[in-house]
């Protein structure tokens, strides 16, 4: 089965831009995708990356550059022909097994609910459904299915859950994250710290790691 996976290669996690600079925001973005692309591989979808323009980066999958928005791109996908699977790139804890689920869910449209309110990964089983990204846009696509009698699966999951965006977000990763993102944290100074209450992560100089 397809699957189209929309890559912001030109201005990637703005919302982490008081930890990371734009150089550190870019290659983070690349490693996070490496994980999409290595949980991805042992499964039967075949990935193409949809970026809005080449990445400097090589990465394990075809890349063909669109730099039309996300809902033009993947509108694109659904048109091209179903089913098909879209899953976001900013998702560095999902596994194989994440995976099979979004496949072995009933529906015309299976969901994977983003904290926050966003659509992480979706499949697609029929053309009859658009799609409508940003501002809770898991509220728009059950709307979308709804107002067209679609059925819809919706899939529970911490590891499919979980996308990128912040840097509270941060901590997941280095607990729960795939080698890519794990290493990439580390290796730029990123640590947990539990001396007082809830853990957080912090950052500490290149000098003293
Ligand atoms: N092809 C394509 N992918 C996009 C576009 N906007 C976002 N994405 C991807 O969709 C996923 C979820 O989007 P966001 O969480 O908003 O990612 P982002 O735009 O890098 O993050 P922010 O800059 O913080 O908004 C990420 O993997 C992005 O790379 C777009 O306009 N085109
Ligand atoms: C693309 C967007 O991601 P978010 O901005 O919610 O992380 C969404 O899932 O609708």
């Amino acid at each position: 089965m397809r699957a189209r996976i929309p890559f912001d290669a030109t201005t990637p996690k703005r919302r982490l831009g008081s930890v990371l600079s734009a150089s550190e925001r870019a290659d983070f973005a690349i490693a996070m995708l490496r994980d999409v692309l290595q949980a991805m591989a042992p499964t039967e979808l075949e990935p193409t990356v949809i970026a809005t323009e080449e990445p400097e980066a090589t990465v394990s999958a075809p890349i063909r550059v669109d730099d039309r928005p996300l809902d033009a791109v993947v509108e694109d996908a659904i048109e091209e022909r179903t089913p098909v699977a879209v899953v976001m790139a900013d998702l560095p804890l999902i596994e194989p097994e994440s995976l099979a689920r979004l496949q072995a869910t009933a529906g015309d449209v299976v969901l994977a609910p983003g904290r926050g309110g966003g659509t992480n990964a979706m499949l697609v089983r029929t053309d009859s459904f658009s799609v409508d990204y940003h501002g809770a846009s898991i509220r728009d696509h059950r709307r979308i299915a709804g107002e067209r009698a679609l059925e819809v699966g919706e899939i529970d999951s911490f590891r499919l859950g979980t996308d990128v965006d912040e840097p509270a977000d941060l901590i997941e990763v280095l607990l729960h994250g795939g080698p890519h993102s794990v290493a990439w944290l580390r290796e730029a100074g990123f640590r947990i710290e539990t001396t007082a209450g809830r853990p957080t992560v912090t950052r500490v100089p290149p000098e003293s790691t």
